[in-house]
């Protein structure tokens, strides 16, 4: 956490507070739509305070159980003013003189500072249930990717070079205050030298340029597609892989995207139009028959599946509270099937890919191995494995398999 000294207002605590409230306390919250809703209702605070809010609601939700070991009891909707004092203290920031932080004593808050941990995962700031799930499936590195999951991720953007290049976009950006850097080894990715509200700028309204990882972007690389080929990305979501893969197809060919919700593919139509994306078609997985008859028509198909999330954590740190072990195995099972099912859309000699946002094999090279022994047709041709304490991006999973 850093350290440094920001004068607050009061409102800014008491949003601050709302927000924390509403995204751990009230069901179905993600934590970037409740800021959203919090900045959108305050347009009167200036940027600094803007990234006051946002910084702090997230560092308090990343730190929420070493917050809770220094102030020496489990938050709740009632006592959170205390959790944000003592998220204040450790970063050596004052306590303001407002009533909400009147029955709080500093003294007591700050002599638990010398305290050691009880645990790895009160000092990394995880569940129990977490600890031991990364403990045994990642042996002693866990501790690594766990260090570097909790740094806050930069935001990175893709070049849209359906519509420009990179240094074109670095300038159009330059002109609208927004400064970039290149990424050695990431082409078409640019990252932000500081947090700020890119969706308002004209490049972004342009369709220049989509937020996404620089390790996101290599799953797209790594599908090899080529123009006039016809693609299929069977989780397609709200499309963040498929403008990429018509960025690198040049709009020509074809590109089936899939989901099972109709209401992502409506967003990822919006994303095709602000991009002149013009090769992308959409539909909604409603039953079997519609991949039945989808089977062996294509170049390739990209699998980017559900997944537990782990390896994003730095940008969705509420998903270390939301997530439990049933889940994962519950999504273990959806992949398997997914993979299963999927692999039939590919034509012989075609390719598949089958990418997860996770760091667990379990989800990524067990899936795999377990899908070659079934199906002695495909073959495995390359793998990546990028892990957030290597890469300081996004930990990510990319499989490439060959249809013989
Ligand atoms: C990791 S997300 C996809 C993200 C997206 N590819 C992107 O780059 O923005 C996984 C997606 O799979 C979808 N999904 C879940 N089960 C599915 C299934 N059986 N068939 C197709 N899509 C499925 C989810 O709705 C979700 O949008």
């Amino acid at each position: 956490m850093d350290n440094k000294k920001i004068k607050t207002h009061r409102n800014l605590i008491q949003g601050l507070e709302q927000a924390i409230k509403t995204s751990f306390f009230e069901p179905d919250k993600y934590a970037d739509k409740v800021l959203e809703r919090l900045l959108k209702l305050n347009k009167k605070w200036g940027s600094k305070d803007r990234g006051f809010v946002s910084e702090s609601f997230y560092e308090i939700i990343r730190w929420k159980r070493q917050l809770e070991f220094y102030a020496n009891r489990e938050m709740k909707d009632d006592n959170i003013y205390f959790i944000i004092a003592t998220y204040l203290l450790l970063n050596k920031q004052e306590i303001p003189p407002f009533p909400e932080f009147e029955k709080i004593y500093i003294k007591k808050i700050k002599e638990r500072f010398k305290k050691p941990f009880p645990s790895r995962a009160v000092e990394f700031s995880i569940p129990d249930w977490l600890q031991s799930r990364m403990e045994n499936e990642l042996g002693s590195s866990w501790i690594y990717e766990m260090k570097a999951l909790n740094i806050p991720a930069s935001t990175i953007i893709r070049v849209n070079t359906l519509k420009t290049h990179a240094d074109e976009l670095q300038k159009s950006l330059e002109e609208e205050k927004v400064a970039t850097n290149f990424i050695q080894g990431y082409k078409d990715a640019l990252v932000l030298e500081r947090k700020q509200n890119i969706f308002k700028t004209k490049a972004f309204q342009d369709g220049l340029f989509e937020v996404q990882d620089a390790s996101s972007q290599l799953v797209g690389e790594f599908l090899e597609v080529k123009p006039g080929m016809r693609v299929i990305d069977s989780c397609a979501g709200a499309g963040g892989k498929t403008l990429h893969l018509a960025a690198l197809m040049e709009n020509k060919g074809q590109i089936l995207a899939l989901d099972i919700h109709e209401w992502k593919l409506q967003t990822l139509k919006q994303r095709a139009r602000r991009n002149g994306a013009h090769n992308i078609q959409t539909k909604a997985v409603t039953d079997s028959k519609i991949l039945k008859r989808l089977e062996n028509t294509a170049d390739r198909v990209l699998i980017d599946a559900p997944c537990s999330g782990l390896g994003v954590l730095r940008r969705n740190p509420d998903a270390k509270w939301k997530l439990n072990n049933e889940f994962i195995y519950r999504i273990i099972d959806e992949q398997k099937q997914i993979l299963q099912n999927n692999s039939k859309l590919v034509k012989k000699n075609g390719y598949l890919v089958y990418a997860t946002c996770s760091i667990l094999p379990s989800e990524n090279s067990h899936q795999v191995e377990n899908f070659l022994s079934k199906n002695p047709d495909f073959e495995l041709i390359d793998e990546k494995k990028i892990m957030p304490s290597t890469s300081n991006f996004d930990g990510f999973y990319m499989a490439k398999i060959v249809r013989k």
